[in-house]
């Protein structure tokens, strides 16, 4: 599908009378494609009608822009029609004349009778023959809005833009209304952009949903992909599968920005006691099976325990949004994937370098790989059999989704494929998509598979739509997975809170490893606020055997979620150094050539063993030992240089020394 409309970096700044100025949208980045029905959904002063404007040329950017069929959109024009909420029709004219005047001056060229016969067509569209001749005071507010639709649609845009389009009108209208919309949408292949409050609405309509995060500076906080068939009957569409888990997503992202709202509203100062710095902490994590440390440590009482009086866990819908999270000083620490902290040290995707310190693995394995369903019957298990049919389908776009770049999903995907000689860039498409979007995105067809935790592969083979070709256990057994990150200067003005949260954590994560505890922890999971119901999806690998899919008998995978057994916790810097090769094979980030030095300061087995040693656990050990992967590839720690000129798929390897600043100091209050 190519892209209709990109809306390419917007940024929109009001100035106020004061002389200051609003930041009301910030870095808004959207494809569109033909046909395409997408929603914007937010609260009330988000920046959805201020995002419509922009595509409609009401408004301007103040950075980057709109292109329409690959044209930058300047101004309004007749390929873009608005509906607004309020109808605004012209109250002296009829509605065939209010409909005639939109066509009339939009279609000068065609003679009297064709475009006579363009509104008479538009009328019926919408099921107003007997009200033709009728002003607006004697219609309906859903006649009235009936009238805008035609209107808009007579003029034949290629884009239809509508704010809040059934807001005012009663439920019953309003349903018959967006029936009648879908209908005429689908059947002309039209792509619709609209602002809505309604949850149900943006579900019935759209193919995807666009979720704005609050302003100042609101951004694209999640993309909620519908994956139910079209044509849709809005009666029964809350049948399908997937209607109330996107539903529930939806009204959990607009409850949690109300609650960011308030936050941001009172002053959040730091509260010192009990020996520690600050014990008010917000926490980021993002809704898999393996944040189980953090809702145990919260659930179960280690916070408490270690003095962290006030910990509030933030489920963030993705994983970009937690080194937003983190890069803001939004939140306090984070659930981070493996490779992120040293992303971020390094500078990655446009930002500077930012010191970010990991002291503690939090989890190890526990990922997978799931294709489409289709790819079995085509008899694909193995890599050399995947690299068989993308080599015979050629003709054909094959999209597999990661869940980060820096996430060792991405790297563990891209060393497995290119093992097999697969290019992940060129013989395939490889799209960042959030866990919690991958299962839906796969069943709409978006991509044909993905890497990703649990529970999202079990869900995919309990729907019936994939299957795993290969878990991490197959690729690199032990891996680190996800790991506690925070800025290196939130350590050094917090070092006793730093060293309390470590310890929690430690606790948490042993306590996870007892399997005696699996059962509660799944239901701590399933709380709405955690992983919610999703986490019924998540028994394989974690408390039962796994099933693959493939009609195999499902197989023990003990260490499938490691937390804490084996040392599980260390940090351990040949990990951290292949990482970086990886980083660099890839082009995510830079081989630095002070390697030593950005791995001292980020991989902190100090603050563990200062933290493991206070719990009387053993302590960290040396860690220069080579290691291989599943393809029997030795990584030698003594030669990462060596090692990345050896391998034969990569991108342009760019080796420089990183200068690390310490970062700004930061700010403990946000204004309101
Ligand atoms: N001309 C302006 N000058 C200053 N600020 C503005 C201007 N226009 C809009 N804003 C601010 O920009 C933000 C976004 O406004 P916008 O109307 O786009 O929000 P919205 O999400 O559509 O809200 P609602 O759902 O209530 O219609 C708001 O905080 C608003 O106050």
């Amino acid at each position: 599908m190519s892209v209709f409309l990109e809306v390419d970096h917007v940024d929109k700044v009001f100035p106020l009378k004061d002389g200051g100025e609003y930041i009301a949208l910030k870095n808004i980045e959207l494809k569109i494609n033909q046909g395409e029905f997408i929603s914007f959904i937010g609260h009330s002063g988000c920046g959805k009608s201020t995002l419509l404007n922009i595509i409609a040329g009401l408004d301007h950017a103040s950075t980057g822009g709109v292109i329409l069929e690959g044209r930058q959109v300047t101004e309004p024009g007749p390929d873009r029609m608005m509906v607004f909420q309020n109808y605004s029709l012209l109250p002296w004219k009829t509605v065939r004349e209010n409909i005639a005047l939109a066509v009339n001056k939009v279609m000068k060229g065609a003679s009297k009778a064709e475009r006579h016969e363009v509104v008479e067509h538009h009328i019926d569209m919408v099921g107003l023959r007997h009200a033709a001749d009728k002003k607006p005071k004697e219609l309906s507010g859903g006649m009235k809005q009936r009238v805008a639709i035609a209107r808009a649609l007579a003029i034949r845009p290629k884009l239809l833009l509508l704010d809040e389009p059934f807001g005012a009108l009663d439920a019953l209208t309003r349903g018959n209304l967006q029936q009648q919309l879908m209908n005429i949408a689908q059947e002309n292949n039209l792509t619709c952009v609209m602002v809505t409050h309604d949850v149900d609405e943006a579900l019935l309509l759209s193919d995807r949903i666009v979720m704005l995060t609050n302003g100042p500076e609101a951004h694209i906080g999640q993309i909620l992909t519908v994956p139910i068939p079209r044509p849709r009957n809005r009666l029964e569409v809350v049948n399908h599968p997937s209607y109330y888990a996107l539903r529930n997503e939806m009204i959990y992202f607009l409850n949690q920005q109300k609650r960011d709202k308030k936050r941001k509203r009172q002053a959040v100062a730091a509260v010192a006691k009990n020996g520690l710095e600050k014990v008010n902490l917000e926490i980021g994590f993002v809704p898999l099976t393996d944040c189980a440390p953090l809702i145990v440590a919260k659930e179960k009482g280690f916070f408490k325990k270690h003095g962290l009086e006030d910990v509030t866990l933030s489920r963030e819908p993705s994983w970009k949004a937690i080194a937003e999270g983190i890069r803001s000083n939004r939140l306090d620490a984070a659930q981070m994937v493996a490779a992120m902290p040293l992303a971020m040290t390094l500078g990655n995707s446009g930002y500077d370098p930012l010191p970010i310190v990991t002291a503690m693995v939090t989890s190890r394995n526990g990922n997978a790989i799931t294709l489409n369903k289709s790819f079995l019957d085509k008899g694909v298990r193995t890599l050399a059999d995947f690299k068989q049919v993308l080599e015979a389908t050629q003709d054909q776009t094959h999209t597999l989704g990661v869940v980060y770049p820096t996430s060792m999903h991405n790297l563990m995907l891209r060393y497995w494929l290119a093992s097999g000689g697969i290019d992940p860039d060129q013989d395939l498409n490889l799209t960042v998509v959030p866990p919690p979007q991958m299962v839906s995105n796969l069943v709409a067809g978006n991509i044909d598979g993905f890497c990703a935790g649990e529970p999202w592969n079990s869900r995919a083979i309990q729907e019936g739509a994939g299957y795993v070709v290969a878990t991490d256990l197959d690729i690199w057994q032990g891996h680190p997975e996800k790991v506690l990150g925070v800025r290196e200067d939130w350590t050094s003005q917090h070092p006793e809170t730093h060293n309390a949260l470590v310890k929690a954590m430690l606790e948490a994560c042993e306590y996870c490893d007892d399997r005696r505890n699996r059962e509660e922890i799944l239901t701590l999971l399933a709380r709405p606020q955690y992983v919610g119901a999703a986490a019924d999806f998540a028994r394989p690998g974690f408390i039962d055997a796994y099933d693959t899919g493939t009609g195999e008998p499902p197989v023990n995978l003990l260490r499938f979620n490691q937390f804490h057994v084996d040392n599980a916790n260390c940090p351990n810097g040949v990990e951290d150094l292949w990482i970086l090769t990886q980083l660099a094979r890839w082009g995510i980030t830079v081989f630095p050539k002070n390697w030593i030095e950005v791995l001292e300061r980020v991989r902190r087995v100090d603050l563990y063993g200062r933290a493991a040693r206070e719990l009387g656990l053993p302590d960290h050990e040396g860690d220069r030992r080579s290691f291989q992967l599943f393809d029997g590839v030795e990584f030698n720690p003594d030669d990462p240089i060596g090692y990345l000129n050896s391998l034969t798929i990569h991108r342009e390897i760019r080796i420089e020394e990183v200068i690390i600043d310490v970062a700004e100091p930061i700010k403990t209050s946000i204004a309101a």
